[in-house]
């Protein structure tokens, strides 16, 4: 019931829509302004792209959850996202056994620190609520509770802990995937320089120095190959979950009820049979022969059906507005000294597929 009602309300507090779309324009001019790339700018000097693009990425759930943003150096907000990365880092350490232990206390640990600050942020959300206007999905929650609580219904699934489970749930699933995909985005343009070219030359024919909006998608195929591409090559959720609700007979195998079951995203995002070059970044793949963009069955990394992203298209505009701001405004290059072949694009194993730690050099291009 909770995660009908997060899904319901995130709709309603902008996903996918308008609103949404202004929150991550306003947001990205804050990433212009970063102090992080501000100082590439100054000194020449390669930065770690991580806390730029996580601390951007997760001011848009605090957007939609609390109903604000936080400035960059707001120390509270600086824990919740480090946490939060930290912790789906850890999952994969959960593979190796000796690291087993180590992993499982720093978990506990981030997890209690992260219950804490959301417990401080809920109660200052609560003290100033006010029924007539939900500034966000906390509030929409918290109203929702206490008509629950004053209408004497019992049994409800409107409690604390479920509130805490759905918000952190939120931002595991909300920050980390879009942030990667877009460090990808980086790293690849920087190894790739030629198609970086040809993304910032299409986007100085057709939008220039003024902000982009969803709706210049359409105008821009080489940018959204590029974008789509990105998803496909990175394939940043390799393996999910799932437990058949049924009995199934799937291609001549019987799977009984409550057998999970792991699709494998990433064998569907490489199949050689499906991409002319599957192990390539080749933009290529989303370009019809007069170099309109068109869509391929085959690309899945939100994965498909019933239990489909929540979040894709709320993700589909942050990757699209915050990769077009970034290239409209910087080129992307390897630190001085470094070649683009030396990039590495090999992934670092994870609960998601981040790349190898890397700094890139942003060069103002106004
Ligand atoms: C590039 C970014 C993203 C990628 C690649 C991605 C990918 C995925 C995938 C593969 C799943 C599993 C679907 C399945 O079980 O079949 C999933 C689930 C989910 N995602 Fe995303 N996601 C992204 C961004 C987001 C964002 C921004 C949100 C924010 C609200 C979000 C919220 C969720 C939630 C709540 C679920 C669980 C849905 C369920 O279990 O029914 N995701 N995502």
């Amino acid at each position: 019931l909770s995660e009908r009602f997060a899904i319901t309300n995130l709709r309603d507090f902008g996903m996918g829509k308008k609103a949404c779309e202004d929150k991550i324009i306003e947001e990205c001019e804050h990433l212009m302004t970063n102090k992080i790339i501000d100082l590439s700018l100054v000194a020449g000097e390669a930065f770690d792209t991580t806390h730029a693009m996580n601390y951007a990425v997760s001011n848009i759930i605090c957007s939609m959850v609390y109903g604000s943003r936080f400035e960059y150096n707001d120390l509270q907000f600086k824990s919740l996202v480090d946490g939060t990365t930290r912790n789906t880092q850890l999952m994969a350490v959960q593979h190796v056994p000796m690291d087993l232990q180590m992993g499982f206390q720093q978990k506990r640990k981030t997890f209690a620190f992260n219950m804490k600050q959301n417990s401080e942020l809920f109660g200052r959300l609560k003290e100033t609520l006010n029924p007539q206007m939900c500034r966000g999905f906390v509030d929409a929650f918290l109203v929702r509770k206490q008509n629950m609580e004053e209408s004497g219904k019992t049994n409800s699934h409107f409690h604390h802990e479920n509130l805490m489970v759905t918000v952190l749930n939120l931002f595991a699933a909300g920050t980390d995937t879009t942030a990667t995909t877009l460090r990808w985005g980086l790293l690849l343009m920087a190894k790739y320089p030629k198609i970086q070219n040809q993304v910032q030359e299409e986007l100085s024919r057709m939008i220039g120095s003024r902000q982009v909006q969803v709706e210049d998608r359409k105008n821009l195929p080489f940018t959204d190959a590029v974008i789509h591409e990105t998803q496909r090559l990175a394939s940043i959720v390799p393996i999910i979950s799932h437990r058949t609700s049924q009995d199934v007979t799937f291609q001549g195998h019987f799977i009984k009820k409550g057998t999970t079951v792991i699709p494998l995203l990433s064998s569907v995002l490489h199949d050689e049979s499906e991409w002319e070059e599957p192990h390539s970044f080749h933009p290529a793949h989303f370009l019809d022969k007069d170099g309109k963009f068109f869509k391929r069955d085959a690309f899945m990394p939100f994965s498909a059906g019933r239990r489909v992203c929540v979040g894709e298209s709320l993700a589909r505009m942050e990757l699209f507005i915050f990769f077009v701001s970034l290239l409209q405004h910087f080129r992307f290059t390897p630190p001085s000294g470094v070649s683009e072949d030396e990039l590495d694009l090999t992934p670092r194993v994870g609960f998601t597929l981040n790349p190898v730690a890397h700094a890139l050099c942003a060069v103002s291009r106004d």
